[in-house]
Formats: C-alpha cells, sequence, structure tokens
C-alpha cells in the first residue's frame, strides 16, 4: 500500500524509486522469515480447500472470530477450535503471502515501467530543452537576419535611388544625344543643300574655267588682230570681273560656311566624347547594380532557404511537444514577416531588374543613337572635306582664272598703251548725302560710276571703281601686279588725283602704323621687299634707292633731307631735275637713301611725314597745297644669268585739284592755288596733248609733269586714280574730276618698255 501511495511522487526520482525496489526486497525477505518459524516448528498442515480469501474483509472476519463452546474446560473442544483457526490463520497467511508476492511481482513491473517511463520523459525533457535552446537560436538569428535584411533593404532602396538618379542622367544624356542628332541631321540637310549649290557653283567655275580657256585662246587669235577686237575683249574682261566678284563672294561665303559647319562638328565631337564617356559610367554603374543585385539575390535565395529548414525544424517541434506554442507563434510571425520583407524585396528586385531591364535598354538604344550620330558625323567630316577640297580646288581655280584675267587685261592695256585709271570714292562722312551711285549690273559693274548733278546724270567707265566699302586691301590687290612690275624691270607710276579731301593721301599713304589703314607706299613697299627677297633663291640681288619730294609753289623741298635749312631752302636752282638717255630721272641734290628692308622704309616715311608736318607747320599750309612724290629705283642682277634690270616706282599724292572759284583764296593762298591749278592744268595739257598725239608735248611747263615725262610720254607703266567726295556738294568738282579722268583714260602713251640688260654689256 505504501508503494503505491508514494509512486506518483517518484516518477520523476529514480533513487528513490531503487529504495522502493530495496525495501520490496526485505518485506519479501521478513515474510519468508515470517513463514520460516511455521515450517520449522511443525509441518504445515495440508492448506484447507474449504477455506479461501477474497479480501480484506474475510481476513478481518476471520481475526475477529471468536471461540465457540461454553465449557471452559472444554480443552479439546477448543483445542480443536485453536487448530482449526489456526489452520484458517495459516490458510490466510498463505493467501496473503501469495497475494503479496503477487503484488511485488505487479510492483517491479510497474517500477519497470516507470523507469521506462521516466527514462522517456527525461529524454523528452532534455530535447525541449534542447529545442527550446535551438528555438531561442533561430529566434536570434532570425531577428540578426531581419536586421541584416532591413540593411540590404535600405542599401538596395539607396541603390534603387542611385540607379533613378542615373537613369534620369541617362534620360538626360539621351536627350542631348538626340537633341545633338537633330542638329547634326538639320546641318546635313544643310550641307546636303551647300553641296548642291556648291557642285552647281563647281561646275559654274569648271564652266566658267572652260570659258576663261576658251576665252585665252580666242585671246590669243585676237592678239594677232588686237586692234580690231579691242573693244571686244574689253567687254569680255568686263564679264569675267563681274563673274570673278560674284565667284569670290559666293566662295567667301562658303568658306564661312564650311568654317561654321566644322566648329559645329567640333561641338559636336565634344558632346558626343561627352555622351560616351557618361555611357561607359552608366555601363560601369550599371555593372556594379548588376552584382549588387546578384549579391542581394544570393542573399535572399539563402534566407529563404534558412526560413524553410527553420519552419520545417518549427513544425517538428510543435509535433514534438504543444509547449511554447506562443514563443513558436512569435517565430512564425517573425518569420511571416520576414518572408513578407523577402517577398517584398523581391518584389523591390523585380522592380530594379526592370528598371535596369528598361535602363540597358535605353543604353542600347543611346549607343545605336551614338553609333548613328558618329557615322552621320564622320560622313558629314568626310563631305566638309570633300567640300573643303572642292572648295580650295574651286579657290584656286578661281586665283588662277583671276591671274590669267589679269595677266590678260594687263597685257591688253600694254597692247593698247593707254594710261590706266582707276576711280575710288572715299566713305560720307557723318552728316553728309551722297550723290554718288554705281551700276548694279551689265558690263559696267565695278567700272562705272554715275553722279547726278543738277539732275542730270553723268556716267564714267573706268579700268575699275572702288566704291566706299572698298578697303586698303582690295585696292592694293589691284594694283599688285603693277607693283611686281616695278621689279621686273618697268618705270611704274601711279598717282592720285582729285579735290581736298577726296582720299588721295589715304589711298596713296593712308596710317602706315595701322594694318588696315596702310596706303598703297607702304603695302606696294612691302611686297616688293618680300618679292625681292623670295627671288633670292632664283640668282636675284636687288639694291634699291628711295627719295622723297614735294612740290610747292613750283618749287621742289627734300623731304629726305636730314639738314632743316635744306629742306626749307629748296629752291628752284638747287633741285634741277634732269632725264637721261634711258629715261630715268635724276633731280639733283636730292637725298637718296639705300633702303634692304621694309623697316628703314618705313622710318623713312616717317622722316618724310615730319618733315612735310614741320614745312606746314612752318608755312601755316595744308599737305593738299603741294604734290609728293615717293620714288623707289630698283637695281636687281642675276648672278645666274648676269641678268641686269631696273625699275622705277614713282608713288604720286598730288596737291588738290578745286577750282579757282570755289577755294575762295585770296593773297598767298591764292597764289598757291593758281601754283597748284597751274601745275595740274599743265598736267592736263600735257595728257590732252598726248591723247592728241601732237608732236609737242608740253613736259617742261611746270616741275610735276617735267618730273613725271618719262612716265607720261614714254614707255612706263602709268595708273592714275581719281579720288572722289561723294557729298552732293562735291557732285561738280567730281565731275571735272571724272572727265579729267576719263580723258587721260583715252590716252596712250605708248608700250611700256622694260629695262633689262646683260651685265657684261653694261659694264663693257
Ligand atoms: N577710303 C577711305 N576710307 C576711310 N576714310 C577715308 C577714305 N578716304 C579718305 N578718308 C578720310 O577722309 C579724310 C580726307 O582724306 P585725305 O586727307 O586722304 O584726302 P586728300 O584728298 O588727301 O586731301 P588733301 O588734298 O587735302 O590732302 C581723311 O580723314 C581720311 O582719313
Amino acid at each position: 500500500m505504501s508503494t503505491r501511495a508514494t509512486r506518483p511522487g517518484m516518477l520523476h526520482q529514480k533513487e528513490n524509486a531503487a529504495d522502493a525496489q530495496a525495501g520490496k526486497r526485505q518485506r519479501t525477505a521478513a515474510g519468508s522469515a515470517a513463514r520460516a518459524p511455521l515450517s520449522a516448528n511443525a509441518a504445515p498442515p495440508a492448506p484447507d480447500p474449504a477455506i479461501e480469501f477474497a479480501g480484506r474483509d474475510d481476513v478481518d472476519a476471520l481475526l475477529n472470530e471468536k471461540m465457540k463452546g461454553k465449557n471452559k474446560m472444554d480443552y479439546k473442544g477448543k483445542s480443536e477450535q485453536m487448530m482449526e483457526y489456526i489452520k484458517k490463520l495459516r490458510a490466510c497467511i498463505k493467501w496473503l503471502l501469495e497475494r503479496e508476492d503477487t503484488n511485488l511481482a505487479e510492483i517491479g513491473k510497474l517500477n519497470g515501467l516507470l523507469e521506462a517511463a521516466e527514462k522517456h520523459h527525461s529524454e523528452i525533457v532534455a530535447q525541449l530543452k534542447s529545442a527550446i535552446e535551438e528555438s531561442k537560436a533561430i529566434n536570434e538569428e532570425l531577428q540578426r537576419q531581419y536586421a541584416s535584411l532591413e540593411e540590404n533593404l535600405k542599401r538596395v532602396e539607396a541603390e534603387k535611388l542611385d540607379a533613378l538618379r542615373s537613369y534620369g542622367d541617362e534620360k538626360e544624356a539621351r536627350i542631348a544625344v538626340e537633341a545633338s542628332r537633330n542638329e547634326h541631321l538639320e546641318d546635313l540637310r544643310r550641307i546636303k543643300l551647300e553641296e548642291k549649290r556648291l557642285n552647281d557653283q563647281i561646275k559654274m567655275l569648271q564652266d566658267t574655267n572652260k570659258r576663261l580657256q576658251e576665252y585665252n585662246t580666242s585671246l590669243q587669235q585676237y592678239n594677232s588682230n588686237l586692234q580690231a577686237d579691242a573693244t571686244k575683249n574689253g567687254e569680255t574682261i568686263a564679264k569675267l570681273q563681274k563673274e570673278k566678284n560674284t565667284m569670290v563672294e559666293t566662295m567667301n561665303g562658303l568658306k564661312d560656311h564650311a568654317n561654321s559647319v566644322k566648329m559645329q562638328l567640333d561641338l559636336a565631337k565634344s558632346s558626343q566624347n561627352e555622351a560616351l564617356k557618361q555611357k561607359t559610367d552608366l555601363l560601369k554603374e550599371v555593372d556594379n547594380l548588376r552584382g549588387e543585385l546578384q549579391q542581394v539575390r544570393d542573399d535572399r535565395d539563402h534566407k529563404l532557404a534558412e526560413i524553410h529548414s527553420l519552419l520545417a525544424d518549427v513544425s517538428t517541434y510543435k509535433e514534438m511537444t504543444g509547449k511554447s506554442v506562443a514563443e513558436l507563434d512569435n517565430a512564425m510571425t517573425r518569420s511571416t514577416a520576414l518572408e513578407e520583407t523577402c517577398s517584398s524585396q523581391a518584389e523591390r528586385i523585380k522592380t530594379l531588374e526592370l528598371q535596369l531591364a528598361s535602363a540597358n535598354e535605353k543604353l542600347k538604344r543611346s549607343d545605336l543613337t551614338t553609333m548613328e550620330t558618329m557615322t552621320e558625323y564622320e560622313k558629314q567630316k568626310r563631305m566638309l572635306e570633300d567640300l573643303q577640297l572642292r572648295l580650295e580646288e574651286a579657290e584656286q581655280q578661281i586665283l588662277d582664272g583671276e591671274n590669267l584675267r589679269k595677266r590678260l587685261h594687263n597685257t591688253i592695256l600694254e597692247l593698247k598703251g593707254n594710261i590706266r585709271v582707276f576711280c575710288r570714292v572715299r566713305p560720307l562722312l557723318p552728316n553728309e548725302s551722297g550723290a554718288v551711285a554705281y551700276p548694279k549690273s551689265g558690263e559696267n559693274l565695278g567700272r562705272g560710276i554715275e553722279l547726278t548733278h543738277n539732275a542730270q546724270m553723268y556716267s564714267f567707265t573706268f579700268d575699275k571703281v572702288f566704291e566706299q566699302s572698298a578697303s586698303q586691301e582690295d585696292v592694293f590687290i589691284e594694283i599688285s601686279q603693277l607693283i611686281q612690275s616695278a621689279l621686273d624691270g618697268y618705270k611704274v607710276c601711279i598717282f592720285a588725283y582729285g579735290q581736298t579731301g577726296s582720299g588721295k593721301t589715304y589711298t596713296m599713304m593712308g596710317n602706315p602704323e595701322l594694318h588696315d589703314q596702310k596706303g598703297l607706299i607702304p603695302r606696294s613697299l612691302e611686297q616688293i621687299f618680300q618679292t625681292s627677297q623670295a627671288l633670292i633663291s632664283q640668282g636675284w640681288k636687288y639694291k634699291m634707292q628711295a627719295s622723297m619730294l614735294e612740290i610747292y609753289n613750283e618749287a621742289i623741298r627734300d623731304l629726305l633731307a636730314t639738314n632743316r635749312t635744306t629742306v626749307q631752302d629748296g629752291g628752284a636752282s638747287k633741285y634741277s631735275i634732269k632725264h637721261d638717255a634711258n629715261g630715268n630721272t635724276h633731280v639733283s641734290d636730292l637725298t637718296i637713301v639705300d633702303v634692304s628692308s621694309i623697316n628703314e622704309v618705313s622710318s623713312l616715311l616717317k622722316r618724310a611725314a615730319q618733315s612735310r608736318s614741320v614745312g606746314r607747320t612752318q608755312m601755316n599750309e595744308e599737305s593738299s597745297r603741294s604734290h609728293c612724290v615717293f620714288t623707289l629705283r630698283i637695281f636687281g642682277v642675276n648672278e645666274g644669268t648676269d641678268q641686269q634690270v631696273q625699275g622705277v616706282l614713282n608713288l604720286i599724292d598730288l596737291a588738290g585739284s578745286e577750282r579757282l572759284n570755289k577755294s575762295g583764296a585770296t593773297g598767298d593762298r591764292l597764289k598757291e592755288t593758281q601754283a597748284i591749278n597751274k601745275s595740274l592744268s599743265c598736267l592736263s595739257d600735257v595728257i590732252f596733248s598726248i591723247a592728241k598725239k601732237e608732236e609737242h608735248v608740253p613736259f617742261r611747263n611746270s616741275k610735276l609733269t617735267y618730273l613725271l615725262q618719262p612716265c607720261l610720254g614714254g614707255d612706263s607703266k602709268t595708273l592714275m586714280f581719281v579720288n572722289l567726295s561723294p557729298e552732293v556738294s562735291s557732285t561738280g568738282e567730281s565731275i571735272c574730276s571724272l572727265r579729267f579722268a576719263a580723258r587721260v583714260n583715252s590716252c596712250e602713251i605708248g608700250i611700256p618698255r622694260r629695262q633689262t640688260q646683260v651685265r657684261s654689256l653694261a659694264q663693257g
């Protein structure tokens, strides 16, 4: 009974179970000992099969049983009763012993079961403990993973933002590339139009060239029959001149356009490079994003696998024990949350992938656009190079044609023997209104000039007319070949004629200090020195001498004299003019300076300008009251061929040509105006006399005409500039000047002769 009572408490205590076992063994031994005296004292009576014990009540009934018989002395009866009772007791003890054995066996069995149950229980407890530990660890791990996932999520978010930003940048770059592509397309369209125009132009130029060649051939024929065809050739030259002007204008336009296209192409190239750089950066970023995306994906897969295994563990754990359900539920909730995070991350990854794919697509498109732009750019570049080549060729053709035209023109003029006349009109000053017009088309384009005076129009035609807009360089280009002739051994004379303030000094001298305003004298000298330097390689050596004088009131003044008195004292007797047999002019006592460089000539020009201004101040004169003559003598010898040439270049700035009544001069002023008028009218007498081919030409009537005798009457190449003031008030003067110039233009002074000889003969 006591064993049964203590069982529940002993379920958890193996030691107590062992004690109980020991107790059971003691009781068994006690039971055996209690039975032993019975068997030792007497043989145990055979059990009465009638005595049976069903339970405790039977035992209690036996123990409470009382002796029967009324006779106390009936010992026998009592003994028998006792015997009977003992038998019953023995049967009872036997029953109890049997029962105890059964119970002990039962207890032993139960103890075994209990031990097994306890063992199983301990195992389960241990498993539960380890499962709880594991669950805790998993829980911690899950929390860590959750934190890292959150971190990853933040990183992915940041990367996504970066990707979006770079996508925005890429989009902008693509838009820029597209815009530049559109610009290129527009340029291409313009270039194509330009190309077409150029082609037409080139065709036209080729035609012109062909015509020029034809013209050259015809001119050679014409040379044999020159007098008859002179007028016709003049017209053809005028046409060519016109065409040349058009061509030069067109070529200038083309040049500008080509330059602007080149600039645009350079710009496009730099923006292209920029776009390519951006593309490379984008590609790098995309690669990085891809790497990181892959990393995130791997993490996600890894965590998903972990979650799956955790879920499996949790379900196993859940099956095994009903405990920690709350923790499990908690873990499950976290796991679900993690799964949700994972799936949201997966969503984000998908979105990022989509963005990446679209960025890649755009990148591809941008690549394609860039490629197309590059191809287009290369094409345009080639086209531009081709156009430039053709432009250069066309320009060369124009130059060749132009040179040919000039040579032919010069040849014709030389053969005609006329004095050439160029007309130049100075720009209008502020507050002046102009009365000069020019033919805008026709054969007189660039050669004609029209003046309206008293409602009547006066038209004149010269070899060349320079409008107000003509620059110093434009003017010089036209005379540069004439200057070249001086180096070739010709006498060249260029003089400027016109009323005061019409631009004579500006044309002849200009401002030698300023590149744009340099006049013919400094430019001519620059060209002569440059060419003479270039001719050294062909064996030519040149020596040059410069002199500069002015004729004031019929007196010569030496502008290069270093002695001031000489300058001021220039009396008529001192500077006498002489011409030698070769038609060379010599002025006695005149300062002649050897010059070998442009710098030397520049300082001479400065010295002359100073002398003129000193003279001007002392005499209270204006420069226009004197004629200024610059002379450069050129002696050339070719060391290889022993050929000698002797050229002269005379550049003359005449005094103003206004009429007396207009000048309103009195006294000294009247005297000098008369002197000027005298010399200019002498000049006009000489011209008219030459024009009429009179036998006697009055060269000696004035210092100026006598000085210019070899130029006007002999074999020199002479060019006169007639300078005009364009304002209305000068129209009368201008018409006079133009009439005079027209007369000069019609003068035939003979065919220019080159002064050349072989050195040995000259020396002999
Ligand atoms: N083609 C031109 N372009 C610009 N300015 C000019 C031009 N021609 C003349 N001028 C200006 O007009 C003014 C008068 O010119 P300039 O002194 O050359 O005339 P001129 O005929 O030599 O006069 P003068 O007979 O009094 O010496 C000057 O201020 C000059 O700079």
